[in-house]
């Protein structure tokens, strides 16, 4: 069911916006200006879709400010085993998430501002958004040197990714958002994104990466608040709307019903990992023998996310053909995680015979495919 943006529900009072008395505007056509109090990703992805969706023919402009806690944002059709580094970021719990735009991978911490402009289809203009924040850029800094490119991005002295794109186009309402890089932590970003994996084929989008910097390091004066601040202004003189922020909770449902749902929908394993083009890997791994080292080929198609195919090629005198086919047909049908693998090699261990060496040669080959995952 559509919730019209003007009725009972949340966003009554940041609706009822004055149009100046002398202005022929139609109330429709102001704006608003909103910032996220969570720096909850899933939460705020999720208010996203909650405006997108509930945004009508009429529906006022919105500019919607938020910054995540640490976190890696794929693009809708991307393969997060292709893009970023799983087992780094498990280790130091970033956050993986799935957006709906499609686009690259980008990383995320409360040094990144993300921008997200709300429009109808028809008024969706990315290079105005772009130049609307380059404005807001010289408002405060004459001097910098910061330019859209053709695919969105914006560079900061012809060289320098600051900020990049994605958008979302519906049948009614659509949404541009941006990042912009004001302090971000660029080594977690460097290192979140590199992908440790190899052997891995599939036609998900790719990733452009590109050098990256920081506006703080410009110009130190340039904090995250400044930053949203001036937008704020630059965007509500653009509409000619008041430039109060409007703070909101993206987890209060009595403002955006059943937005929690959507947040927990986006936090799934399903919507996360299982969304991901089908893709296969093919990889060796050297385990040792007799003091030298012995070939492991192995083979997985993996659809949804899950197991569909798998061939774990070892020589007939380092895993029995029984154990290894035993090993290949658990696999099919279970998830390409390294905690579902855990669970389900241990469990096939116990109805193996009991020999410590085979038990010894299981745990590395466990360990090896865990660690493509
Ligand atoms: N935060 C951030 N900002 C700008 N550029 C980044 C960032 N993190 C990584 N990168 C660089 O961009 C490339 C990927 O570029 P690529 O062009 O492939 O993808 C994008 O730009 C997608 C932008 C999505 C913006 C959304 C807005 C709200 S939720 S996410 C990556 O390899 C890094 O080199």
């Amino acid at each position: 069911m559509l919730i019209p943006f003007s009725v009972k529900n949340c966003f009554q009072l940041l609706c009822q916006q004055k149009v100046p008395t002398a202005g022929f505007r139609n109330p429709a056509t102001s704006g608003l200006i909103l910032q996220s109090i969570s720096n909850d990703v899933y939460q705020n992805l999720a208010l996203e879709d909650w405006i997108h969706d509930h945004m009508h023919v009429e529906g006022k402009p919105i500019l919607f400010l938020w910054r995540n806690s640490p976190c890696v944002v794929i693009g809708r059709h991307q393969n997060p085993w292709q893009e970023c580094n799983l087992p780094l970021m498990r280790q130091e719990r970033i956050k993986l998430a799935r957006r709906r735009s499609g686009g690259g991978t980008v990383y995320h911490d409360m040094g990144n501002i993300n921008l997200t402009f709300f429009t109808t289809k028809t008024k969706y203009d990315r290079m105005e958004n772009l130049k609307l924040i380059v404005r807001a850029l010289k408002t405060i800094q004459p001097h910098l040197d910061v330019q859209p490119t053709k695919k969105f991005d914006l560079l900061l002295d012809g060289q320098f990714k600051i900020s990049g794109t994605a958008s979302k186009i519906g049948r009614i309402a659509a949404y541009h958002h941006c990042t912009l890089l004001c302090s971000t932590d660029r080594a977690a970003l460097s290192s979140s994104l590199k992908s440790p994996y190899w052997g891995i084929k599939s036609n998900a989008t790719p990733s452009i990466p590109s050098v990256v910097k920081n506006l703080q390091e410009k110009d130190p004066t340039l904090t995250c608040e400044v930053l949203m601040d001036a937008i704020a202004t630059e965007y509500a003189a653009y509409h000619q709307i008041d430039n109060h922020v409007n703070l909101i909770n993206p987890a209060d449902e009595t403002q955006f019903p059943r937005i929690n749902s959507t947040a927990k929908e986006l936090q799934s394993w399903e919507w996360i990992y299982g969304r991901t083009p089908k893709f296969s890997v093919h990889t060796t791994f050297h385990v040792p023998y007799e003091q030298a080292h012995l070939e492991i080929q192995v083979f997985i198609d993996v659809k949804n996310g899950r197991i569909e195919t798998c061939d774990i090629k070892a020589p007939d005198h380092w895993l029995p053909l029984e154990i290894g086919n035993k090993l290949n047909s658990s696999f099919i049908g279970s998830k390409f995680c390294p905690i579902e693998t855990t669970l389900l090699t241990n469990i096939l261990l116990r109805t193996c015979p009991d020999d410590q060496h085979l038990t010894s040669k299981w745990n590395i080959l466990c360990e090896k495919i865990r660690g493509i995952m």
